[in-house]
């Protein structure tokens, strides 16, 4: 160390001899540093956009999705960081991305936006007189009051120092004290202010909510949103976090709008009229700061970064990253059995550097911006300021002739015009700084209504695509026309169209479901089966088996309304409430969060169940008929458990037979509901709901469920079918 330090005294010496100071050197290498880090920090994003910018344009120009791919392999060949690789679930986000962008979704503010607001306004102000509108009448009049106080104020000190200058000690103490006393009142609305932004953002978040979960459970769009349509990716993130801060914003950009302008018109007129006072030309002031707000303005308004677009894509890369911990979570034991942590915890990582280079990205292209909105504002308006409030008193037409300053009667009025001036020009200080601070808040609005325009476009996007769901209105992006449809599926405009109708059946007595040249088509529009024919009667059990993939849980699909019918007819009895005509048992039953009862009568509520009479024995008969008894003596019907975790696989399949068995549907579509279940229990179940009339339609691999069944639909993989009744010597098979 002593040898380095040597060796930079002599280095110093010698640079001392040619002229050049240690301050000079010292000065040097410390903007060197700075440039290099600000390069550092700079250039990758520039170098980023620029290949991103060009490889984007080449793929929209080719529009194929070789170009994506090779667009997203260019991205991971420039990343040097393992983590930042992008998997491939990725870059299929991206190509989605890219042709969402093809399409001209950006967010931003523009026609689309107004729009949208507009919608969604009507939505959180229904009414011109309800919660929400009384809200915002008594937050507006707490901004103006607001705004009052501030000019009082401000009339206040130029007051309270127009009379120290006099000297006046007396009405000194009296102004002072009324300072005070306005503090009261002012620190309230002010606080009054804060509370009825949070009061009327809370306000706007439940009507947003109720409204879109109302979407979100009509028709099945919580089934359809995320297995037939593609466009929303997280829907848990925007019915949550997107709504709340849309409710955030708008409540905030209410008063940040409102109240500047308030303070504009009135600090305006209270500055005109001190201006009078001094008998000032009005005019000249004004009409700079005009000029300058207005060029000012209109730059920060051309080098804006598109915040909205940038704020719409963080929330995305947010909202993926979350779903990643939300499938760890759901998934966590297979993971476990797998020893998956390897895999999952680099999926995390690379979505949460997705979300950091996001961020890193905006707070970039916010330094520059923010450096500049605080050079006009801070040193551009208040240099304008200063000309504003000199301009009156040195071009004002009160100057006194000059005369001999022994004068008593000179000398008082040259006193009282020094304190008036100082008076006006305290008043008129703190008048501009409150004009300057609301022009402030305006600039800075308008940061805020184009990350307003970003959540708005994932909130009004959410309840549109809510909206078309529910009327069978789907896009998917993996979706081509294909040559081989051979005319099963037609489409429009890109899009296919589910011609197809489903014709309930009101006849009481007539329960049977027919299907009439239905194809069975998957939602990325593979046919599956071409056409499907064949008529289900009450009391004809339908056993249903194929190799894996044929079409068979797609069928039932189709029956539930799950998935659009492209073509042909479906005749099914009409759902009556209380009495479901079909029942679907999955293989991987759902255990609702409850009690022991809430999982037996899942779907209905307790209300549901008392009204229709059962009991408490009743569910324990059920119980013992799936022998699932000493799970009601264990833990009782009332305990809530985690259900997921406590029963197993077996059980967990038995206590959905335990369902059907309470809502006794007329149907029962069981999909490989009991692959669990040992078999002498199995074949008890069977019998049992046979007595108890079921009609079962029954897809299974196991050859011991045959004899419960008297017809068969089978399935070749390769697009055919049969259906026929079963051979006595089929149904007694072991
Ligand atoms: N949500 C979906 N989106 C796209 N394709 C799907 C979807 N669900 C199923 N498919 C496809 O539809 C085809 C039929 O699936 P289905 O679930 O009906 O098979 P299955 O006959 O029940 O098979 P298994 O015996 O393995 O349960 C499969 O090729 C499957 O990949």
């Amino acid at each position: 160390m002593a040898v380095f330090s040597k060796y930079i005294d002599l280095a110093m010496q010698k640079y001392d001899e040619n002229g050049l100071s240690k301050t000079t050197i010292s000065r040097v290498i410390l903007c060197a540093a700075i440039c290099a880090y600000t390069f550092k920090t700079t250039y990758p994003l520039f170098g980023k956009q620029f290949v991103n910018k060009n490889n984007v344009e080449d793929a929209y120009k080719n529009n194929n999705r070789t170009s994506y791919v090779e667009l997203n392999d260019h991205i991971v060949n420039t990343t040097e960081d393992e983590d930042s690789k992008l998997t491939e679930a990725e870059k299929l986000i991206i190509a989605r991305q890219l042709k969402k962008q093809s399409l001209h979704l950006e967010p931003g503010l523009n026609k689309e936006f107004v729009l949208q607001l507009r919608k969604l306004i009507k939505i959180i102000v229904p009414k011109v007189l309800c919660y929400e509108s009384s809200l915002l009448i008594v937050h507006t009049l707490c901004l103006i009051s607001r705004t009052f106080l501030s000019i009082y104020v401000a009339a206040l000190e130029g007051a309270i120092v127009k009379f120290i200058v006099r000297k006046d000690l007396k009405r000194f103490v009296i102004v002072l004290l009324k300072w005070f006393g306005i503090a009261i009142p002012a620190t309230f609305i002010n606080s009054m202010i804060r509370f009825l932004e949070s009061k009327l953002s809370l306000a706007f978040r439940t009507r947003l909510v109720r409204h879109s979960y109302r979407l979100y459970f009509k028709n099945q769009n919580y089934y359809r949103v995320s297995n037939l349509d593609g466009r929303i990716e997280n829907a848990d993130h925007r019915l949550t976090e997107d709504i709340a801060i849309f409710s955030t914003s708008v409540a905030h950009l209410y008063s940040s709008v409102t109240k500047p302008c308030f303070d504009l018109m009135l600090i305006g007129f209270a500055l005109m009229r001190s201006t009078q006072k001094i008998k000032a030309n009005i005019v000249s002031g004004p009409t700079l700061a005009i000029v300058v707000i207005s060029l000012t303005a209109h730059i920060i308004r051309v080098v804006s970064p598109k915040f909205g677009q940038l704020v719409a894509e963080e929330a995305n890369r947010y909202g993926y990253l979350r779903h990643i911990h939300s499938r760890i979570i759901t998934n966590s034991e297979e993971i476990a059995f797998y020893g998956g942590h390897k895999v999952e915890l680099q999926q995390l990582r690379q979505a949460y550097n997705r979300l950091v280079i996001q961020m890193n990205n905006i707070f970039i292209q916010k330094l520059w911006f923010v450096m500049l909105e605080q050079f006009f504002m801070k040193y551009v308006w208040s240099g304008t300021g200063m000309i504003m409030v000199s301009l009156p008193i040195l071009m004002s037409g009160t100057s006194l002739p000059k005369k001999d300053v022994t004068d008593p009667i000179y000398k008082e009025v040259l006193n009282s015009s020094v304190s008036e001036r100082t008076q006006y020009l305290t008043t008129a200080r703190n008048l501009l700084i409150s004009a300057a601070d609301a022009i402030e808040r305006l600039m800075s609005s308008y940061k805020e209504i184009v990350a307003l325009a970003g959540y708005t476009y994932r909130v009004a996007g959410m309840m549109q695509v809510f909206e078309e769901t529910a009327q069978g209105v789907y896009h998917k992006n993996t979706i081509v026309e294909k040559n081989e449809m051979n005319g099963v599926i037609e489409f429009k405009d890109g899009k296919p169209i589910a011609k197809g109708r489903i014709i309930y059946t009101d006849t009481p007595n007539d329960m049977t479901i027919t299907l009439r040249a239905v194809p069975v088509v998957t939602p990325n529009c593979d046919i599956v089966v071409s056409s499907l024919t064949l008529c289900i009667e009450q009391g004809m059990h339908l056993l249903i088996t194929g190799p894996n993939g044929c079409g068979k849980s797609s069928l039932f699909r189709i029956l539930s309304g799950l998935w659009p019918i492209y073509a042909g007819e479906l005749h099914i009895p009409r759902p009556v409430e209380d009495k479901p005509c079909m029942f679907y048992i999955p293989q991987r039953p759902y255990m609702s969060t409850g009690s022991l009862c809430d999982q037996i009568i899942y779907p209905d509520s307790r209300e549901d169940m008392l009204r229709k009479g059962f009991t408490e024995n009743q569910l324990r008969g059920i119980l013992k008929m799936v022998c699932l008894e000493h799970i009601a003596q264990r833990d009782g019907f009332n305990a809530v458990r985690d259900w997921k975790d406590i029963l197993s696989g077996g059980e967990k399949q038995r206590m959905a037979i335990a369902r059907l068995f309470y809502h006794r549907p007329k149907y029962a579509l069981l999909d490989e509901c009991t692959s669990a279940v040992s078999i002498d229990v199995e074949s008890t179940i069977y019998e049992i709901a046979k007595s108890m009339d079921i009609t079962l339609l029954t897809i299974t691999h196991r050859p011991t469920l045959w004899k419960f069944h008297t017809h068969v639909l089978e399935f070749d993989g390769q697009g055919n079918w049969s259906f026929r009744q079963m051979e006595p010597n089929e149904q007694h098979l072991p």
